[in-house]
């Protein structure tokens, strides 16, 4: 019997755009249910690791495979969540057209039957984010926090076998960094969803992360949360000395390098992860 396929496969890949090497020499492969946390820098290569995967950027090197088949269009066990960004206040869409629109490549065949079928499922996907007070006004009119939990019920509507996530808590709240947080972590409990998840800040996830990759200067790291977020391996990464201390159950990092990814610490010194 052959294997199911993987959410994600990549082998021996490189990403580069003119002179300029994002990562090469990755392989990667993400196991169904698996919580990826991809970090680093400003410019280290996470966006364009979702593009590749979205079948938006092409490698320049090696091999890739989304749920067995190549990336792009067409490929409907992928769903995506993008940067948290204003939509237009004029913008006339609701909430249901919005999250509906994750069912298109989808078949819902033709008729009474299969435009009731939709609209359940839709109306299903506005309650699991708890939007249905809010699922009728024009998004435009949403505050942030309303417009994300819109957009995850897209993501999962059509019940993804890989959720691809582009910072989705940027300029949440705290609240609703946790909401939106357990949305994907329950998805990926429930229906064994792979998850890629970008982020600049790796707390408000960290009970979820089951492995990091974490990408700087061309290159990167992968492995557990500990293996990765370390002094050692981040200032061998970094090529510079740089502090990892977990405080808390939360992991601060500190250092030289103004263009560091985390939040900078002063005062604790407690409990050093060598
Ligand atoms: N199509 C392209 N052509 C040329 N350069 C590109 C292209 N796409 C991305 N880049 C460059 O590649 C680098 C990595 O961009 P990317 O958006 O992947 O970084 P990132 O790690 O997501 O950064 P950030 O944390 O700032 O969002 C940037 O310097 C960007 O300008």
């Amino acid at each position: 019997m052959s294997q199911p396929s993987l959410p994600v496969e990549i082998g021996e890949a490189a990403l580069r755009f003119g002179e300029r090497t994002l990562w090469s020499g990755l392989d990667l492969k993400v196991e169904p249910g698996e919580f990826l946390a991809v970090l680093g820098p400003n410019g280290s290569g996470k966006t364009s690791l979702l593009r590749v995967l979205l079948g938006l950027n092409s490698l320049s090197e090696g091999k890739v495979s989304v749920v067995g088949r190549p990336p792009g269009r067409g490929n409907n066990k992928v769903g995506y969540i993008p940067q948290q960004r204003a939509m237009d206040e004029a913008l006339t869409l609701r909430g249901t057209d919005l999250v509906g629109l994750g069912l298109d490549g989808h078949h819902w065949g033709v008729g009474l039957r299969g435009m009731g079928a939709r609209r359940r499922k839709v109306d299903a996907a506005v309650a699991s984010v708890g939007a249905e007070s809010y699922a009728t006004s024009p998004v435009g009119r949403l505050s942030g926090g309303e417009q994300q939990r819109l957009r995850v019920a897209q993501a999962l509507i059509g019940e993804p076998e890989l959720l691809l996530c582009d910072e989705p808590l940027a300029s949440l709240d705290l609240t609703h960094q946790r909401i939106v947080s357990e949305l994907i972590d329950k998805r990926r409990r429930e229906a064994e969803t792979a998850v890629l998840f970008v982020t600049h800040e790796i707390n408000p996830i960290l009970s979820y992360v089951d492995r990091v990759l974490y990408l700087v200067n061309g290159q990167f790291r992968i492995g557990k949360p500990d293996e990765v977020m370390n002094s050692a391996t981040l200032s061998e990464l970094y090529g510079a000395k740089i502090e990892v201390i977990k405080v808390g159950g939360q992991i601060h990092v500190a250092g030289t390098q103004s263009a560091l990814c985390e939040d900078q610490v002063h005062h604790h010194a407690d409990e050093r992860v060598h």
